[in-house]
C-alpha cells in the first residue's frame, strides 16, 4: 500500500492507496515543528479509530512548504521503513514535461495536478486548485505544464480585508444571493465571492484566448463546489485530483 501525502500551506492531507482505491483520507494542519513521532501518534490513532489495517510499503510526498519535508521523511523512514519519493526532487521523475523559465521552481502541487489532469482528461486543460492560494495550471496537448496563474486564495482575501481594515470583521466565505450588500458582512462576502467568479471566468477566458483553442477546466480543492453552484464555471470537479496525481507519479517511478 502507498501513503500519499499532500502538504499545502494550510493543511496536510494523508491518503492510503491500496492500488485500486483510497482507503481513507486524513487531514491535519501544516506545522513544520511537528515531529515524525507526533505524526505517527495522530496517524495510528485515526487508523485504529476507523478500523483500517494498513500495510504501507511506500510513501510519496508533495509539499509546498519545504520545511515540513524533513520530518515527513523521518516519519516515512522510522515507521514504514522506506525512503519517500518527494515530488520536485531530482530523483523523482515526472511523466510530463515542464516548460517554464529556467530556474523557476514550480510548486510541486501544480506539477502533481498537471499529471493527474492529463492522466484523467488528456491535454489542453486548465486545472484550478483552491488552496491557500488559487492556482491555475495550464496543461498543453502533450500533457506538459506550460505555466499558469497564482491568485490570492479565497480565505486569504477575506483575511487580508479583516487584517488591514479596523472596521472589517472576520467573515467566512459564502455565496451571497445578491451583489449589493446592505450590511458590512454581506458587502465583504459579495466582494470576495462575486469578485472571484469574475476572476475565475476572466482568467480562464484569457488563457483560452492566449492558447487559441478550446480547453477543459478542471477544478479541485474544498472551495470549488461553492463556485460551481448554479454557474457551471468548471467542466469537472474532482476532489481527489492531487492524490490521484501522486499515485500516478509513484507508479511511473516504480516502472523503472
Ligand atoms: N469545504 C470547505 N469549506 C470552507 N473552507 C474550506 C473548505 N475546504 C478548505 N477550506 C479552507 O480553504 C483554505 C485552503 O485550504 P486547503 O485546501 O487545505 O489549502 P492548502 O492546500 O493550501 O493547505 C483553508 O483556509 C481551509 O480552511
Ligand atoms: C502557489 C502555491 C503557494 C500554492 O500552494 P497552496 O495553496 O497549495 O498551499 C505553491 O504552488 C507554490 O509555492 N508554488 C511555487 C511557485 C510556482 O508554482 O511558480
Ligand atoms: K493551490
Amino acid at each position: 500500500m502507498l501513503l500519499a501525502i499532500d502538504c499545502g500551506n494550510t493543511n496536510t492531507v494523508f491518503s492510503i492507496w491500496d492500488g485500486e482505491k483510497f482507503l481513507c483520507t486524513l487531514r491535519t494542519s501544516t506545522e513544520h515543528q511537528r515531529t515524525a513521532d507526533q505524526y505517527f501518534v495522530w496517524f495510528s490513532t485515526l487508523l485504529n479509530h476507523f478500523g483500517i489495517k494498513a500495510d504501507i510499503r511506500s510513501v510519496v510526498i508533495s509539499s509546498t512548504v519545504p520545511r515540513v519535508v524533513f520530518n515527513l521523511r523521518v516519519f516515512s523512514d522510522r515507521y514504514f521503513n522506506c525512503r519517500p519519493l518527494v515530488v520536485g526532487k531530482p530523483e523523482c521523475r515526472l511523466p510530463v514535461d515542464v516548460r517554464v523559465d529556467a530556474g523557476t521552481q514550480v510548486g510541486p502541487d501544480r506539477l502533481v495536478n498537471t499529471v493527474a489532469g492529463y492522466d484523467l482528461y488528456g491535454g489542453d486543460l486548465i486545472v484550478v486548485d483552491f488552496g491557500t492560494a488559487t492556482t491555475f495550471d495550464v496543461v498543453a496537448s502533450d500533457g506538459a505544464y506550460i505555466g499558469g496563474v497564482i491568485a490570492p486564495g479565497v480565505n486569504l482575501s477575506l483575511q487580508a480585508l479583516h487584517e488591514a481594515a479596523a472596521a472589517l470583521p472576520h467573515v467566512d466565505i459564502t455565496k451571497p444571493e445578491r451583489v449589493i450588500g446592505t450590511n458590512t458582512v454581506d458587502c465583504m462576502q459579495s466582494g470576495v465571492f462575486w469578485g472571484y467568479v469574475g476572476l475565475i471566468n476572466g482568467i480562464c477566458d484569457r488563457i483560452k484566448a492566449e492558447r487559441g483553442r478550446a480547453m477543459k477546466v478542471v477544478a479541485t480543492g474544498g472551495l470549488a463546489p461553492l463556485f460551481q453552484q448554479g454557474h457551471a464555471i468548471f467542466d469537472v470537479y474532482r476532489d481527489d485530483l492531487t492524490m490521484h496525481g501522486l499515485t500516478v507519479i509513484d507508479a511511473y517511478n516504480k516502472e523503472g
